[in-house]
Order: structure tokens, then C-alpha cells, then sequence
């Protein structure tokens, strides 16, 4: 099957484009250095060459949370999380609203687009030239008529008038001469270059719709097609379902905000990616709040919150400052994912802390994070939103990818004609992969081998470009 993001004409490709994708693209028998930097875990992020058919080599996954809970096998969680949000979106009561159509992109119209107006709502000329009455010759009066200009007089038969395309048609025209199809004699009389057919060139009043006509159904995505459509329709406002609400927690007493890395600290790398990210997947990001280690203030941002879906990052292990369990059990949150079969991420969870409100917790790693994005937070979003599940697609990779005995592996490609090509700094800890990446392959437990298809996830930048994406 072929991705719509697909790109056939690889060989087109400029050369900058391909040096950057040599930074990071697998190749045949080089070293694995992509890997997490957690002991046990050490070569599930391995990649593909060095074993096709799963198994070998890697180690039995061991997390001593594994003894105390049962993981959910990844599509399970992923449907999880969309059947929790249609849980919230009753309990909600997600109620429509009336947005300004320069706010409504993205949003998912909650009532059928219902023309207010005939389109167009005039008779109008389809072109420059003149309006004509009858055959020709034709006299030509002194004032032309203009788009948005007062009502034009009828003509008689035997005259012409200049109009402009937009304008109104006069009553009593009989077609439009283009301007290129007429030519005036020495006193000044209009005639045709070629046969005049009866109306031509003229658009009728409700040539497209007429007023109450139903231009698009209920679920339909606000693209800026339908924005444009809409305004042309009478429309100021747009009746949609909200975008779902998210606070956004990051915890670590390591992160810096600025600067280089120094004396153990790092950059916050969640940060800046997930608000961007969020937005491209329906939500309205309210808060991005670094709250530390601190177990208090996480209790507090949580109880606090008043957004639909708390995303934090980082405490989700079993750590001494891993505090994100310790403190749903204090508020009796029920916890619906706890731990995903995924790699990366594994630690990621999905909670209820009230009828109408769930907690995303994002294992600190920062493509664990990415994984854990869209493995929960995006289902969620999506049915918060009423967004339409991406149509599923598959590519055959370009080559063998190494399995998980046991998990699912989320793994950066790019695109390339009808394939997915693996990418390398696919680790846990790494975001150099998924930044040069156009999808994620979902890799099944034991691996795939070169030519094997692998269902892919679009990432929002590959398909619908920055600009309309993350607004
Ligand atoms: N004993 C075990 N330890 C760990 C296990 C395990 O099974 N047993 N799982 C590992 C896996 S896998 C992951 S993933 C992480 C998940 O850890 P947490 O969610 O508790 O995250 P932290 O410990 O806070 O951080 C992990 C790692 O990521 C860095 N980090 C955190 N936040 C950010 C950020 N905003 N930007 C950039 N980097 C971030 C943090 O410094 C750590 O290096 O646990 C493993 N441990
Ligand atoms: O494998 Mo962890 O789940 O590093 O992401």
C-alpha cells in the first residue's frame, strides 16, 4: 500500500537532503551506538542489519515494576485510551461552540455547513469583457460596470456594456464577450470574433448551492479549504467541537531551560516539543509547567488542573524521585494503561482522575516520550477532538529491523518511494531519528524482515506541512 506521504521520485531528491538523511539512515553493518544508556534495556533499541529474525541478542526485559502490574499489549492500549475518551467526552458533554473562522482551523465542525446564501448570489460575469444583448453588432455604453459596483441598468437589445469579472450581470444580457473575442469599429460599434453562445460566460445566481443547500456534514475536519468555503457561504463563526484542553507537567530537578549542559544537568527536551506536538494533535496546550522533583507540587499541579488531559513527563519508573504513582494512588486516580509492551516507553501510563479528565504519563526519556505520545495522548486527543482515526497504512521496509522478543518497537523512517527506510539513533534517550523521521514503523515483537510491511504513523509535520499543522 502507498502512504499519500509518500515520495516516489526519490532520485529527484536534492543532494542536501540526502547528506542530512546519511546522518542518521541505518547502513549494513555498522555498530550499534543508537541504544539507551539503561543497563538492562541496553540493546532493545538495536538495529535492524545484525539480526532479521528477532530473538538473538536480546536480553529478556526486565523491569521490576513487571512483577507488581500487567503491561498492555500496544494496540490494547491504544484503543484504551480512545474508548477513555469517549467515556469523558459523554461525561463532559463536550458542548459545541461558535469559534471566528480565523481560530476554527483544525477543529471538527459539530453541525452540517448549510449554505446562507444562494453561490454565487448574483448572476455574475465569469470574465472581463462586455455584457452584451442580443446578436451583434453592438452599440457600447459610456460607463462600465464594476464588482461591487450599484445595480447596472437592463440593457436593450443591440448593446453592450464593459463589466468586469464579479460584476453584476444588467438585466436582459444575453452573454459575455471576453475581451480578447471583440474588436470595435471605426465608430465605435462592439464585434464578436467568434460565435456568441447563448450565456455564455455568465454565472447564475446559485450556480453552486442555493441558501440552505448542505455544503459539508457534521465531522468534518476545518481545513482552510473549508474555512475559505465557509466565509464565501455568510459564514462568521463556525460551530465546533472545542479542542480538548492540556496542561502540561515536566518534572526533573536536571533540566535547564537555556545554555549548554554542564555538571550533570541537560536540556529540557520535552519542553519545547511537546506543546508544538499537542497542538498538532487537537489539543489546546493551557500550561507548560516545570515543577522539579518535587512531589508536593505535582499533587498540587494535579489536583489543581482544570484541563481534560494532564500530560507530564519524567517519574513514571520506579526511581526515588519517580513520584507520578505515588501520587495518582494519593488522589485514587484509577490507572487504565500501567506499563505498554512498547519500545520505547514502556513506562508510560494512561489514568482516570475524574469522569472527565485523564492524566498521560510520559516516560522521561525523550523518544519513550514520543512513543508514549502517540501510543496514548494521541487516540485521546483525537476522540476528545472528534477528529477521524488516520486512515491505517502500511509500507514494506527497506531493510530488516531487530525485534523486541516481546514488545512492540516504535521505530523512526523516512519515506522513500514505496518504502520505509529504518533510521539509526532510534534509542530511548535519542531524538536525532524521529528529527530527520517522516513516520514511526510499528516493529512486532520478534522484528521484521527487509521487505516485510509495517504499519506506519504519520508524523504531522510529514504530512500536512508546519504551518498547518501546529496552529
Ligand atoms: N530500575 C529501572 N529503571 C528504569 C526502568 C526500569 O524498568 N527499571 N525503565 C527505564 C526506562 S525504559 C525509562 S523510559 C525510564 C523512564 O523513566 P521516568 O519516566 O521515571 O523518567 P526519569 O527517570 O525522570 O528520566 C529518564 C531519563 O530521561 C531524562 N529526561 C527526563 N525528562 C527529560 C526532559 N524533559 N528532557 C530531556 N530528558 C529528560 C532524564 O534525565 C533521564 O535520563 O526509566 C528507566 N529506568
Ligand atoms: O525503553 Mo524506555 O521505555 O527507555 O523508553
Amino acid at each position: 500500500m502507498t502512504s499519500p506521504g509518500t515520495r516516489a521520485d526519490a532520485d529527484a531528491e536534492d543532494l542536501d537532503v540526502e547528506e542530512a538523511l546519511a546522518l542518521v539512515r541505518e547502513t549494513p553493518g555498522h555498530g550499534s551506538h543508537d541504544n539507551g544508556s539503561h543497563g538492562s534495556h541496553g540493546s532493545h533499541g538495536s538495529h535492524g542489519r545484525r539480526d532479521s529474525h528477532g530473538g538473538h541478542g536480546a536480553p529478556a526485559p526486565h523491569h521490576p515494576a513487571d512483577a507488581h502490574h500487567q503491561t498492555t499489549p500496544w494496540p490494547e492500549a491504544r484503543a484504551t485510551a480512545e474508548r477513555a475518551a469517549r467515556t469523558a467526552a459523554r461525561a463532559a458533554r463536550r458542548t459545541p461552540v461558535a469559534v471566528p473562522l480565523d481560530a476554527a482551523l483544525g477543529l471538527t465542525l459539530a453541525a452540517p455547513l448549510a449554505a446562507l446564501t444562494d453561490l454565487p448570489s448574483f448572476d455574475t460575469s465569469a470574465m472581463d469583457g462586455w455584457a452584451v444583448a442580443g446578436p451583434g453588432p453592438w452599440a457600447v455604453r459610456d460607463e462600465g460596470v464594476l464588482a461591487g459596483h450599484a445595480a447596472p441598468a437592463p440593457l436593450i437589445d443591440g448593446e453592450a456594456v464593459r463589466i468586469a469579472t464579479g460584476a453584476r450581470i444588467p438585466p436582459d444580457t444575453t452573454a459575455v464577450l471576453r475581451t480578447e473575442h471583440g474588436r470595435s469599429d471605426e465608430r465605435g460599434r462592439l464585434h464578436p470574433t467568434r460565435e456568441v453562445v447563448h450565456g455564455q460566460d455568465i454565472r447564475p445566481r446559485g450556480q453552486e448551492c442555493r441558501s440552505g443547500d448542505q455544503l459539508l456534514p457534521v465531522g468534518t475536519l476545518a481545513t482552510p479549504a473549508v474555512l475559505g468555503l465557509a466565509a464565501a457561504a455568510g459564514y462568521d463563526t463556525l460551530t465546533a467541537i472545542p479542542r480538548p484542553r492540556v496542561d502540561v507537567l515536566v518534572l526533573g530537578d536536571e533540566l535547564l531551560t537555556q545554555g549548554l549542559p554542564h555538571d550533570g544537568l541537560i536540556r529540557d527536551a520535552l519542553g519545547p516539543m511537546l506543546p508544538p506536538w499537542l497542538r498538532a494533535l487537537g489539543a489546546d496546550v493551557r500550561t507548560v509547567r516545570r515543577i522539579g522533583d518535587d512531589a508536593k507540587a505535582l499533587h498540587r499541579a494535579v489536583t489543581t488542573s482544570e484541563a481534560d488531559l494532564i500530560v507530564t513527563t519524567g517519574g513514571t519508573a520506579a526511581g526515588p524521585v519517580d513520584h507520578v504513582h505515588p501520587t495518582l494512588r494519593r488522589i485514587g486516580a484509577e490507572l487504565l494503561v500501567d506499563g505498554v509492551k512498547a519500545r520505547p516507553g514502556h513506562p508510560m501510563l494512561l489514568a482516570r482522575l475524574k469522569d472527565d479528565q485523564h492524566l498521560v504519563g510520559l516516560p522521561g526519556n525523550p523518544l519513550a516520550a514520543v512513543s508514549g505520545l502517540l501510543t496514548l495522548a494521541e487516540p485521546l486527543l483525537r476522540t476528545l477532538a472528534a477528529r477521524p482515526a488516520p486512515e491505517p497504512y502500511t509500507l514494506p521496509l527497506r531493510d530488516a529491523v531487530h525485534g523486541h522478543p516481546h514488545d512492540t518497537r516504535l521505530v523512526p523512517v523516512v519515506l522513500r518511494g514505496e518504502g520505509a527506510v529504518p533510521l539509526r539513533y532510534n534509542g530511548p534517550a535519542m531524538l536525532r531519528g524521529i528529527a530527520a523521521a517522516d513516520a514511526l514503523a510499528v516493529v512486532p515483537p520478534g522484528g521484521a524482515r527487509s521487505g516485510q510491511e509495517a504499519e506506519l504513523l504519520d508524523l504531522p509535520w510529514a504530512t500536512g506541512g508546519i504551518g498547518v499543522c501546529f496552529t
